[in-house]
């Protein structure tokens, strides 16, 4: 596995899911065991590949203890074995993801959101822009565990629809792919959960930032980032206004 970052990242990311797959399908005593496995087995494979194919790099993953080392490095890969854990656990359920992602020098430089159980990859290497959308109120792709009040209060504002579903990659996907207009997020969040996601969605052109606009940062001493606006550029402005509302209100 030689070639690009971009290329490494759409490779690893796309198989780790299919190891993920296969860890699914096995027997488990709960879900609680699936979960764990998936979380594990997921992890210890990409950073086994990334020791091996990039060893100078420094590694952030939501499954490893975080090594400091990463505070100095030019280069840190910034991985979520399997976002979208509890859906994972759900075998009938498809909203889960594996996010691939290198920063460099201060900047997203490469990255891949794969999506095994659609047995399909988006990644910083050859993403196109979101189709054209239908007429119609605006999309909201929303956690479907864990919906954030701000939302329920911008689709009263805005008369939009929400889109429930699992998984911070597969929601930013949604909107790549033109199934939703937008992700909101609040109340809560890491790195690993939004740098691929929204590596992958700047290269497709949306706009990416945080609630109140100000930009996105990676590989900071702490990697809590609770909140994220991923969306078509023509809601950015209407979008960050009605939430800047929200938050006076
Ligand atoms: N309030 C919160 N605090 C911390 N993490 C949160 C969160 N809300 C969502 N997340 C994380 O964001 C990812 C997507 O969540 P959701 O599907 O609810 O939108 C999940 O990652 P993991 O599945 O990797 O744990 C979840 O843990
Ligand atoms: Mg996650």
């Amino acid at each position: 596995m030689t070639g690009t970052d971009h290329d490494l990242a759409r490779t690893l990311a796309t198989r780790a899911g299919e190891l993920l797959l296969t860890v699914r399908s096995r027997d488990f005593a709960d879900a609680a065991a699936r979960k764990a496995a998936g979380d594990g087995e997921s992890h210890r494979w990409l950073a086994d590949q990334l020791g091996a194919l990039r060893p100078g790099d420094a590694v952030l993953s939501e499954e490893a203890a975080d090594d400091p080392a990463r505070l100095t490095a030019d280069r840190v890969w910034i991985v979520d074995p399997l976002d979208g854990t509890r859906e994972f656990s759900e075998l009938e359920r498809t909203d889960w993801a594996v996010h691939v992602a290198l920063w460099e020098r201060g900047e997203l430089a490469a990255g891949a959101v794969a999506l095994p159980a659609e047995g399909t990859t988006l990644g910083t290497s050859a993403v196109e822009p979101p189709p054209a959308r239908p007429d119609g109120p605006l999309r909201l792709a929303v956690s479907r565990s864990r919906p954030p009040a701000l939302v329920a209060d911008l689709v009263a504002q805005l008369a939009a629809e929400p889109v429930a579903m699992g998984s911070a990659g597969v929601k930013a996907m949604s909107v790549v792919r033109g199934a939703t207009d937008a992700y909101v997020h609040g109340g809560g969040q890491y790195e690993w959960d939004s740098a691929a996601p929204v590596a992958v969605a700047r290269a497709a052109g949306l706009h990416t930032s945080r609630l109140d606009g100000s930009p996105l940062r990676y590989n900071r001493p702490d990697p809590y980032l609770p909140d994220l606006l991923v969306c078509r550029p023509e809601f950015a402005d209407q979008l960050l206004a009605a939430l800047a509302g929200d938050a006076r209100g």
